[in-house]
């Protein structure tokens, strides 16, 4: 077994905050999902725990999407984007006639986002909506349809969010000190 002291981040949002959050990201996708046939894309690798989240939450509210990913990178494990995103893993079904769902963890730059949507609509998708867990606020307001979390302008952890690969097991939201 092996331990890593963790490191002293400041707290930005709770478990419990966090999953009050995700009830009312739910709540607000249900009426634009309904009726429709849609494809849930987790962007990997940071989404995971936020797409699980919220796909349980969407289920008990009546909403059954498909569920499929895409392993995006550009960070790798630097602090800020090298500008170019790389596509590491494709979808594995046709998302061609589907609505498509993005899942993120954060839209900083908005960069992996815009290439997500781009990627899927080039694959056919009825259409694509974007949500994700915290917005930074340098980034657009254009383009995303929810999010759970206005963060502020610092490098987030935990929650699915590294810093050099550590750190996305934490159950809270973090932000490395300044
Ligand atoms: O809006 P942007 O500036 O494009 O930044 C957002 C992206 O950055 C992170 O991905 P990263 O490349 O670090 O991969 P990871 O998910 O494996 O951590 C995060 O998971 C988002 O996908
Ligand atoms: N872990 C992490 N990845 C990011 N990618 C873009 N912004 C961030 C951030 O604040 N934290």
């Amino acid at each position: 077994m092996s331990t890593t002291e963790i490191p002293n981040f400041d707290v930005l949002l709770t478990k419990e905050e966090i999953d009050a959050r995700i009830k009312q990201t739910a709540e607000t996708l249900v009426p634009m999902l309904e009726g429709k046939s849609w494809t849930a894309i987790v962007i990997l690798l940071g989404a995971a725990p936020f797409a699980s989240d919220l796909l349980r939450a969407l289920a008990d509210r009546g909403i059954d999407v498909g569920f499929d990913a895409l392993w995006l990178e550009s960070y790798r494990d630097a602090r800020e984007s090298s500008g170019r995103v790389v596509v590491r893993a494709d979808i594995q079904r046709s998302i061609a006639g589907r609505g498509a769902l993005i899942l993120d963890d954060v839209f900083d730059s908005g960069r992996t986002l815009e290439f997500a949507r781009t990627h899927l609509m080039a694959k056919g998708a009825r259409e694509v909506r974007t949500c994700v867990f915290a917005r930074k606020p340098e980034a657009a307001p254009t383009g995303l349809d929810a999010w759970a979390y206005d963060a502020p302008p610092r490098y987030l952890v935990g929650y699915g969010m590294d810093d050099a690969g550590h750190w996305r097991g934490l159950s809270y939201l973090g932000a490395v000190p300044e």
